[in-house]
């Protein structure tokens, strides 16, 4: 995963180069990527991880710097947390993993953005691939949780009308005061990627949402995000309804 040394921003600081370049018009990234999240074939596909999948969609986590994007991630994806200095995520890199959701094997191939000012163009080119996207914030971050709503205006300007969104306030310690809100209409959770709290269910929630939206099974019950986060969520409760 492209990290770097964090550095203070500078506000005009000179782009740095990326990890990856934005996707061209139309372009696919990555040999296994697929832009409607379905696999044509009616047999299950080969991850580059040599794992089998039955359908793939893309999430991209979004958020300020420092809120912990990466971390998210890597407890998902390997269970463990990056304890020790912050590096900095550079540009945008990507890692998947294979989701068991009700019988049908569902990759998300997981795209980690920089959450600096800098890197914003290059984040803004790979909105409109996204299925999904995961809204971070930092609960012991006020300034990071002022910036939701430039978020969601920059999400709606460039993501896909009907992409779906889920909030997370990171960084939960049940000891501390948070900043919380569902005042923004998507689902939302808290999260610490520290200790794992509700970070699998982000990710499941996230895939079953889209395995629902894309397979629909004649009698199978709607899929309702909001009622099933409700329902799995664990937490201080301050945040839940
Ligand atoms: N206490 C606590 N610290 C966390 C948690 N998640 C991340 N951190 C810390 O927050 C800092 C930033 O985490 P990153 O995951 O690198 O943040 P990021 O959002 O990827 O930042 P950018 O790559 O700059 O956009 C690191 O020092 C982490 O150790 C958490 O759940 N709890
Ligand atoms: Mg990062």
């Amino acid at each position: 995963m492209s990290r770097k040394k964090s550095q203070k921003s500078k506000g005009n600081s000179s782009p740095a180069s990326c990890s990856i370049p934005p996707p061209k018009e139309n372009s696919k990234v990555g040999n296994d990527s697929h832009t409607n999240g379905m696999v044509m074939s009616g047999r299950p596909s080969l991850s580059n991880s040599g794992e089998f999948y039955d359908i793939s969609f893309k999430v991209m986590l979004v958020g300020d710097s420092g809120v912990g994007k990466t971390c998210l991630l890597v407890r998902f994806k390997d269970g463990a947390f990056l304890a020790g200095s912050f590096i900095s995520t550079v540009g945008i890199d990507f890692r998947n993993k294979v989701l068991n959701v009700d019988g049908v094997k569902v990759k998300l191939q997981i795209w980690d953005t920089a959450g600096q000012e800098r890197f914003r163009s290059v984040t803004h080119a790979y909105y409109r691939d996204a299925h999904a996207l995961l809204l971070l914030y930092d609960v012991t971050n006020k300034t990071s949780f002022d910036n939701i709503q430039a978020w969601l205006t920059e999400i709606h300007e460039y993501a896909q009308k009907d992409v779906v969104i889920m909030l997370l306030g990171n960084k939960v310690m049940l000891t501390v005061g948070s900043v919380c809100s569902q005042e923004y209409g998507v689902p939302f959770m808290e999260t610490s990627a520290k200790n794992g709290l509700n970070v699998e269910l982000a990710f499941t929630a996230i895939a079953k949402e889209l395995k629902h939206r894309s397979l629909k099974t004649p009698n199978e019950p709607k899929f309702k995000l909001h009622d099933y986060v409700k329902k799995e969520v664990k937490g201080s409760g301050c945040c839940k309804s």
